[in-house]
């Protein structure tokens, strides 16, 4: 039986969009509470019940999580125009060798607005 598991993980990071008009808001410094969601799909495992304990998730997102915390996201190496698109790329790149069963990143800035990459 194959199914979906979905982590979410926030972290609160500062950026500006360089690519767009001076007039534009995302053009400015701001924050945001981002919220990045790890999904990974797979066969439920009949012994224990689950496709993978979401612990390994975690374990494996804690380092990236780690570069994105209370940091300016344009100064980090591949993150210099961050937007969401391309943050839910930088984060696939990153994951997918220590999660070969991810399936799919959704990057969130806001309540309203999220990017959804499933590596293609
Ligand atoms: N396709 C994208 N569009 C926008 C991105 C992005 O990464 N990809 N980013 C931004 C800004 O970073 C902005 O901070 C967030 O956008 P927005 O949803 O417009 O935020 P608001 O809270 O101001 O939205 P309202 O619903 O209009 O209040 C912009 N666009
Ligand atoms: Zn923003």
């Amino acid at each position: 039986m194959k199914m979906e598991l979905r982590k979410t993980f926030q972290f609160e990071a500062a950026h500006l969009l360089p690519g767009l008009p001076k007039t534009h808001k995302c053009r400015r410094l701001h924050g945001h509470s981002f919220k990045a969601e790890i999904v990974v799909s797979g066969e439920v495992d009949p012994k224990l019940g689950w496709v993978m304990d979401y612990a390994e998730i975690s374990a494996a997102f804690k380092p990236i999580w780690e570069k994105l915390d209370h940091h300016y996201l344009n100064e980090i190496p591949g993150l210099e125009n961050p937007t969401s698109e391309i943050l839910a790329i930088w984060i696939w790149k990153k994951l997918k060798p220590k999660l070969p069963q991810l399936s799919e990143v959704v990057v969130a800035e806001t309540c309203t607005a999220r990017c959804v990459y499933r590596g293609e």
